[in-house]
């Protein structure tokens, strides 16, 4: 069974058909990505996903677990975060505390417990900073992890946004356009950061992406939408070779 599975997914707001019956599915430790011309209904997808949206129509399947009606808060503990298009992070705190932060969703103790400090409340205090120091030398922040998000560099507040989403541990990441901002050299630093997140923490990624020498070099398939529903779906060459592509790109030349 794949680990993500969208089928027949819509959502209409008003008159405007923003996803209009969308199926595809993710396999795990896949790298998926979505693409399309400005206002085609990726970020729509992303949030339909993360149930911030409900769908209007549709099922969305995940790890086996029927999410459609799922709450937003919930799913992060089932394992699957994402990152958003618009870097949300708390800017006024440092990066340790923002990545602490994202741990808060496998809390297991509760208030009195934590007031008390209880050993259940330390030991779980420990399990949360071990994994944000993975995090941390993962994603190479050891010089920043004492500096305020406000302070940082745009470039480095994105990679924050990824290690904030990795902190929680997901199984599935969603990466709402990683590389939009970045330098040449900033998006090719994502790029290992993605094949890592694969081959050494086992994830599986669903990204939406404009930057296609991003979608290029870390996808395994790709599908493209317009207007709301697929145009194509397959390898990253098949996609931007199909007719239906590159004609909802024309003018654009984004998908060249
Ligand atoms: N909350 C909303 N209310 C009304 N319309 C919406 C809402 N969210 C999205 N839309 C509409 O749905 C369509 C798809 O938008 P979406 O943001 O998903 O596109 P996109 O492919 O992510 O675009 P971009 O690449 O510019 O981010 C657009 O026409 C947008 O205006």
């Amino acid at each position: 069974m794949s680990l993500l599975e969208v089928e027949d997914l819509a959502i209409h707001f008003g008159g405007v058909k923003a996803v209009d019956g969308v199926s595809f599915s993710v396999e795990k430790g896949e790298v998926f990505a979505i693409i399309g011309p400005n206002g085609a209904g990726k970020s729509t997808i992303f949030n339909l996903i993360s149930r911030i949206y409900q769908s209007t129509l549709g099922r969305i399947q995940f790890d086996g677990q029927d999410i459609t009606a799922s709450r937003a808060h919930d799913i992060a503990g089932l394992g699957i975060a994402r990152t958003f298009q618009n870097i949300e992070l708390f800017d006024h705190s440092t990066v340790l505390d923002n990545l602490l932060m994202g741990r808060h969703t496998h809390r297991r103790t509760n208030f009195v417990q934590d007031i008390l400090f209880l050993p259940k409340v330390r030991r779980e205090e420990r399990q949360h900073r071990r994994r944000v120091e993975q995090v941390i030398e993962f994603l190479e922040l050891e010089a920043y992890r004492k500096k305020m998000i406000a302070g940082l560099p745009y470039g480095v507040r994105k990679v924050v946004e990824i290690g904030r989403a990795l902190a929680t541990g997901p199984k599935l990441i969603l990466l709402d356009e990683p590389a939009s901002g970045l330098s040449v050299e900033e998006t090719r630093d994502v790029a290992f950061w993605i094949e890592d997140m694969r081959r050494d923490m086992g994830l599986t990624v669903l990204m939406v992406e404009h930057d296609m020498s991003l979608v290029n070099q870390v996808s395994d398939r790709v599908m493209a939408v317009a207007n709301g529903r697929t145009l194509a779906m397959g390898t990253p060459a098949e996609v931007q070779a199909h007719p239906d592509v590159m004609a909802a790109y024309l003018g654009t030349g984004a998908a060249a």
